[in-house]
């Protein structure tokens, strides 16, 4: 039982959580409303079959070239499976550049890694409505750059203090990545990603959304630091040749109802401007937007 504010009428209630002062005050408070969290726990990235790229059932595989451009426009991130890398390369890939850290104490390892995800090119220019071959012919990929990094995260006594990587989205068309520990931004909250054995995850870098006009948007991601053990991760990013001006593709552009958002940008311009600074959100597409 308990008094109103007038204290005249005597009524058993209980007080109606309205702001953040109310909520901090009640005594039995174990959970916040989700409103006030910067998480959420219960979202499942989605998942793409890359084997369906291949099916013989058209009906199949335009359904999965549907789904990743769902997964693309609604999160720019989702976890591929059935990829047909085998599991013995990704774990030998890990085990190398754990060497390599090993052996350098950290740094990054630049390595030019010729393996042009073409299948997948191929249907992220069809989930847009282009032709199969547009985002290859746009890009240059026969000449293509990529990049891996390989980060290591040692154990941090005060993991809640600390950040491993801030947030920022990554240039190229997209990265590759292993390990628990990965944050991505969805709708303005962070989202843990975990990812299953023998997966790539994917993300829309800032190239397809550059290329796409905006339409698939390169995706906050950071990652972050626990106090147990030792973390590497691997990312790759897949770009066009150096000197290639990215720009949007020119079907997706058309002056009256969809003007181009982005100025063209050299990739080699892209990157130094990229490496040159602090990695802070997407600040560094500002300066090609329209
Ligand atoms: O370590 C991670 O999970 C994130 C790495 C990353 O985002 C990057 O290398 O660009
Ligand atoms: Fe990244």
């Amino acid at each position: 039982m308990a008094a109103t504010a007038s204290g005249n009428v005597e009524t058993s209630f209980r007080p109606k959580i309205g702001c953040v002062k109310d909520l901090a005050e009640s005594s039995d408070l174990t959970s916040i409303p989700s409103k006030y969290s910067y998480y959420s726990t219960a979202l499942q990235i989605p998942t793409i079959d890359f084997s369906l790229l291949n099916s013989t059932s058209p009906d199949q595989r335009s359904k999965v070239i549907q789904d990743l451009g769902k997964a693309c426009q609604e999160w720019g991130f989702f976890m591929l499976i059935n990829h047909g890398v085998p599991e013995s390369l990704m774990e030998g890939m890990l085990a190398m550049c754990r060497d390599f850290l090993d052996q350098t104490g950290g740094g990054e390892v630049g390595v030019c890694w010729k393996a042009c995800p073409e299948n997948y090119l191929k249907a992220i220019s069809e989930s847009l409505g282009l032709e199969g071959s547009c985002i290859d012919k746009a890009m240059e990929l026969e000449s293509c750059f990529q990049i891996l990094t390989s980060n290591l995260y040692p154990p941090c006594p005060q993991p809640d203090l600390a950040m491993g990587m801030p947030p920022h989205s990554d240039h190229g068309l997209f990265i590759q990545n292993q390990n628990g520990g990965l944050q991505l931004n969805h709708n303005g909250k962070w989202v843990n990603v975990h990812a299953l054995p023998n997966t790539f995850l994917v993300n829309t870098g800032d190239h397809l959304e550059i290329l796409s006009n905006g339409k698939y948007k390169s995706v906050l991601h950071r990652a972050v630091v626990n106090n147990k053990a030792t973390r590497i991760s691997l990312a790759v990013t897949h770009g066009p040749c150096l000197d290639k001006v990215v720009a949007p593709v020119a079907e997706l552009v058309d002056s009256e109802n969809n003007p181009a958002l982005y100025h063209g940008m050299m990739y080699k311009e892209y990157l130094e401007f990229q490496q040159s600074n602090q990695l802070n959100g997407k600040s560094h597409l500002d300066r090609i937007r329209i």
